[in-house]
């Protein structure tokens, strides 16, 4: 691999306000981990994270006009349309100094995947993977503790069905681009940080002033 310069630049690309980004989206079940590993990554890589859930629950305070309709959704454990998700991402990309996002919980779908490509013509630098089974996730979601709509077990049961039914696809796609990064998701969050930290170039990482 050339330079950390040379590599971001070859999964640089255009959004419609011209803007240059490198995307990397953050994959996995629901409790492998996604969220507590995007804050390491941020403090050690200079990422910015977006969470397609946080935006979505953001839009629901809001009080926007698809603030219900995403409310049941999220309860429900299904996946929102496209468009919703994508022009909040979209917007959050825009409106941010940084070129560097993590993505995290998206594309959920194979609809999700292949809108954000068509919209914004941006291909992830890389998939990174969090590989979790399903009772530590199970576990990990039940003690969250966040006063999260979704953490009770009759949620949780239907937000795993669809991440097997929907989600996994298209991880599956990823890898056979050779794009998937994937970490062992179940160990202490320390040791999982040291495996991510081993995906992201040594290199990139903030160099203290
Ligand atoms: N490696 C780990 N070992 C034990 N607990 C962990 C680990 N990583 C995260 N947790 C805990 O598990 C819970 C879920 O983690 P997190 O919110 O990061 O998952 P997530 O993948 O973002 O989930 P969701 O898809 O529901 O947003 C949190 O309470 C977090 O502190
Ligand atoms: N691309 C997405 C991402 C999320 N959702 C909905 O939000 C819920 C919570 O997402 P987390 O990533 O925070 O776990 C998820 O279960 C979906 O209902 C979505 O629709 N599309
Ligand atoms: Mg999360």
């Amino acid at each position: 691999m050339g330079t950390v310069v040379e590599s971001a630049n070859q999964g640089a690309v255009s959004l419609p306000t011209n803007k240059k980004v490198t995307v990397v989206f953050v994959l996995g079940g629901p409790g492998s981990g996604k969220g507590t590993q995007c804050t390491n990554i941020v403090e050690h890589f200079g990422y910015t994270h977006l969470s397609a859930g946080d935006l979505l629950r953001a839009e629901i305070k809001s009080g926007s006009e698809n603030g219900t309709m995403i409310s049941n959704m999220i309860k429900e454990g299904k996946i929102v349309p496209s468009e919703v998700t994508i022009k909040l991402l979209q917007r959050a990309i825009q409106e941010n100094g940084n070129d560097k996002f993590l993505i995290d919980g998206f594309p959920r779908n194979e609809e999700n995947r292949a809108a954000f490509e068509l919209v914004t013509g941006i291909e992830p630098e890389f998939v990174l993977f969090f590989d979790c089974p399903e009772a530590e996730m199970e576990k990990r979601l039940l003690g969250r503790n966040q006063g999260r709509e979704d953490d009770n077990i009759e949620t949780i049961r239907k937000r795993f069905n669809v991440y097997m039914e929907s989600s996994l696809p298209v991880i599956e796609y990823y890898n056979s681009k050779g794009k998937v990064r994937k970490i062992d998701a179940v160990k202490p969050v320390g040791e999982v940080f040291e495996a991510v930290k081993a995906v992201f170039a040594p290199a990139n990482e903030k160099v203290a002033a």
